[in-house]
């Protein structure tokens, strides 16, 4: 019979969240049994956020090289070594991946299995020949890349986010279905490291962004090589020789697109199949595992985070939730998410980060009663310097000053919205930004001249002419 293994907490899952939740228990006191059934790491180091971001170091290195003329610097026609790109990105993961190892955690004090786990009762887990009876469990699955039912796809090779890292010869035609964060970053990922790409929108793209910031961005496609269809459903999908066939309606008409490979990125299915879930009493949907404020399932003794949950899928949520399960399931703290100062960034060129409410969510939350403010990176003198003039910061507030959300397209956008979310977070308003001294030149003015022109129209208007006039009567 097999061994029961008791234990305070048990996580299912060494994906950001997981590991989060499992480092910071253990480190705490608590004994901890976290169970793996591939990579440690999960997506975000293997196959998401990091070989994302090295593959799009790679290509920025191409695209400067190609752009730097502008500067009076010659480099000549410039080769790329597609392999040696992705040798960069694997070089990248190794690099992280002893800090999400085995080794590590064990050494932490963690028990660690490497097996796929399942409940097989409200407070029973099994994993490989190993039960676990834990006083709370966590569930970290995760997600994996959701595939359409598009007719014909099953009869053609396909890339996901689960084996596009591992290509190592530039596509010469990469097709992209789904224009959302994974289609845009990859799509300029190959475009700069010389692949022809077209991207297939059934919508339109980054539809959960500010659609102001969006037009920058697409602007930004539609000036490159790319070639980009929006509301545009992929019909069927046929081999044709060596080629990859994708039939599409645009605008009515039938487009037959040809490429040498295609890439899914067609948005996320939470990883709840197999895992025991009716047997553990956990409720769940096809969008993810149900949760309460407290990421408590409807097993009050197991909690979900992070992608599993459907919820916003980032790893600095899957990292957030970890922090909430602590103090609930360690400390026995009620503590609630709240989502009010939550940022994310899509790595495009130009960047788009967002944090609180988009101005159409303010709207609709407050009707008129929101003021908003913008300002130009054109009008910012580091972005002169360095000769990349696109993009705007927008804010918006209440018609008091507070700061309900903020969104930046341009440069380095992923960098400064780190100030809006601290402001949003800790209840500032615009004043406290519009006082702050920036150093000059950095694009962080950009925060501190966007919140200055909320001062604006009060400022230099009628009203403080007569009060500055009546005060200089004194001398
Ligand atoms: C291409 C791409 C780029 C991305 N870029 C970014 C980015 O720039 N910034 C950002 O914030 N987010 C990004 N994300 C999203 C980010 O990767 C996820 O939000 C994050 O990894 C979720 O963490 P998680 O712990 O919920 O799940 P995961 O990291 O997926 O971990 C889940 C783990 O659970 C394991 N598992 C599943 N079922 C079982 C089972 N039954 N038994 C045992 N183990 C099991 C899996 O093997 C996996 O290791 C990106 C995602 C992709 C795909
Ligand atoms: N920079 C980042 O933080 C980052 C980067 C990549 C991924 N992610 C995370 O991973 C998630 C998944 O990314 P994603 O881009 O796959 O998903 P997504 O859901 O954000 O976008 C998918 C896009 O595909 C489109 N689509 C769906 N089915 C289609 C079809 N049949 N034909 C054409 N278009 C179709 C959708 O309209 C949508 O625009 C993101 O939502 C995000 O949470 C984050």
């Amino acid at each position: 019979m097999n061994k029961v293994l008791k234990t305070d907490i048990c996580v299912i899952g060494a994906g950001s969240g997981g590991l989060s939740v499992a480092a910071g228990a253990v480190q705490m006191g608590a004994n901890v049994v976290l169970v793996e059934k591939g990579r440690m790491g999960g997506d975000c180091l293997n196959t998401g956020c990091v070989p994302s971001k090295a593959l799009l170091a790679a290509a920025h290195a191409a695209e400067n090289a190609r752009t730097a003329n502008r500067f009076g610097v010659a480099t000549g026609p410039i080769e790329i070594n597609f392999a040696q790109a992705i040798e960069h990105v694997h070089s990248v993961i190794s690099g992280i991946a002893p800090h999400d190892s085995v080794e590590r955690f064990e050494e932490l004090g963690c028990i660690v299995i490497q097996a796929e786990a399942h409940f097989t009762s409200p407070d029973t887990l099994v994993a490989g020949d190993k039960t676990i009876r834990a006083k709370r469990f966590v569930i970290a699955t995760g997600s994996r890349a959701a595939v359409p039912p598009i007719p014909g796809l099953e009869t053609v090779p396909y890339f996901t986010n689960e084996n596009i890292f591992e290509n190592r010869i530039c596509p010469e035609h990469l097709i992209i279905i789904g224009g959302g964060p994974i289609g845009l970053e990859m799509a300029q990922a190959h475009q700069q490291l010389g692949a022809k790409v077209t991207i297939v929108e059934m919508m339109t793209i980054l539809p959960k962004d500010d659609p102001d910031m969006v037009s920058v961005v697409r602007d930004a496609i539609k000036d490159s090589d790319i070639t980009l269809y929006e509301n545009s459903k992929t019909r069927e999908i046929h081999p044709a020789g060596d080629l990859i066939r994708v039939i599409i309606e645009h605008d009515g008409i039938e487009i037959t697109l040809e490429g040498s490979h295609l890439l899914l990125a067609t948005g996320r299915r939470p990883n709840v199949e197999n895992l025991g879930l009716e047997e553990a009493g956990v409720a769940f949907e096809r969008t993810g595992i149900s949760v309460d404020t407290r990421l408590r399932t409807s097993n009050r003794k197991i909690f979900a985070i992070g992608d599993v949950t459907g919820g916003l899928q980032f790893t600095h949520m899957a990292g957030y939730d970890a922090g909430i399960v602590i103090r609930n399931a360690l400390f026995r703290l009620p503590a609630k998410v709240d989502h009010s100062a939550v940022p994310w960034v899509t790595y495009t060129h130009p960047e788009v980060a967002q944090v609180g409410m988009t101005e159409a969510a303010a709207r609709a939350r407050h009707g008129d009663a929101i003021r908003v403010v913008t300002w130009d990176y054109a009008e910012n003198d580091r972005a002169r310097a360095e000769d990349d003039t696109t993009g705007f910061i927008k804010v918006i507030t209440t018609p008091k000053g507070r700061i309900l959300g903020a969104g930046i397209v341009g440069r380095q956008a992923g960098e400064l919205i780190g100030l809006w979310s601290l402001a949003i977070s800790r209840k500032m308003k615009i004043g406290a930004i519009a006082g702050m001294i920036a150093p000059y030149p950095t694009l962080g003015e950009l925060s501190k001249r966007v919140a200055g022109a909320w001062y604006t129209p009060g400022l230099f208007s009628e009203k403080t002419r007569k009060i500055v006039r009546f005060l200089l009567r004194f001398g």
